[in-house]
């Protein structure tokens, strides 16, 4: 039991999914999981374990932007040993190659800021993915036969965007797409020495303005799912 997390030790797999959205974590634990079973409501941040293919595997909302995920992922790893954490996000898309509902697997995230920026002071980390998951995930997406674009992500303190400057700056560097977690779940992974990766969806546009329902954001985001349970159990 943790100041937000109101499960015994146990209650969660090694492996858990972390959804932004904690009904897209209902979703996919309904869709996915079989001996699904409820295991936080704290603050209606919705978490679950079950089995899928024979492995057991917890899928937890983690709220939206980094000071919200941070505080799951540090009570995950440090009260409930969890090794394996797999952001299923939506993003928006940055480059016109990148359309909506396309597959983003995330090699690194650039911020402006970070929940853990003032550690390290004036240097710059570069957050970046677990080497394995982020190979089993490009190869678990090529198997259903998609096109995953893997590379460099923006992960904001905003959605509602004051600064089109920074924006710019992504788009010119070949950043694929913008979200709002996975830079502080790279960097809580590398000092605690577990595996972390994001695999997202495109949700929107930023360039053509293309957006799709909250509904759709939910519960029609599969392909990502069976990407990061195939990553994390190969
Ligand atoms: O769909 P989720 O996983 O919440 O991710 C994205 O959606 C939210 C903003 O709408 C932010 O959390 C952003 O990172
Ligand atoms: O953070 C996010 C998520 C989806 N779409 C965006 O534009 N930003």
């Amino acid at each position: 039991m943790t100041v937000h997390i109101g499960s015994q030790k146990g209650d969660y797999a090694e492996t858990v999914l972390l959804p932004g959205d904690p009904y897209r974590a209902k979703w996919a634990a309904e869709t996915f999981l079989s001996d699904v079973r409820l295991v936080n409501e704290v603050r209606g941040m919705l978490g679950y374990t079950g089995m899928w293919n024979g492995h057991r595997v917890s899928i937890q909302g983690s709220g939206m932007g980094m000071p919200s995920l941070s505080i799951y992922t540090n009570e995950l790893i440090r009260d409930f040993d969890v090794q394996t954490l797999i952001r299923i996000g939506s993003c928006g898309g940055m480059q016109p190659h990148v359309k909506v509902r396309d597959v983003i697997i995330a090699m690194t995230a650039t911020s402006v800021n970070t929940p853990s920026r003032t550690i390290f002071k004036d240097v710059n980390f570069a957050p970046s993915a677990d080497w394995s998951l982020l190979r089993n995930a490009v190869q678990a997406a090529e198997a259903q036969g998609l096109s995953p674009h893997v590379g460099g992500i923006y992960s904001s303190d905003t959605f509602y965007d004051e600064r089109p400057d920074l924006n710019e700056q992504m788009v010119r560097h070949g950043v694929l797409g913008v979200e709002m977690e996975a830079a502080e779940l790279y960097t809580l992974a590398a000092r605690y020495g577990r595996r972390a990766l994001a695999v997202l969806t495109v949700s929107d546009h930023l360039q053509t303005g293309e957006a799709l329902p909250s509904e759709e954001r939910e519960r029609s985001f599969g392909e990502m799912v069976e990407i990061a349970l195939a990553a994390a159990f190969t």
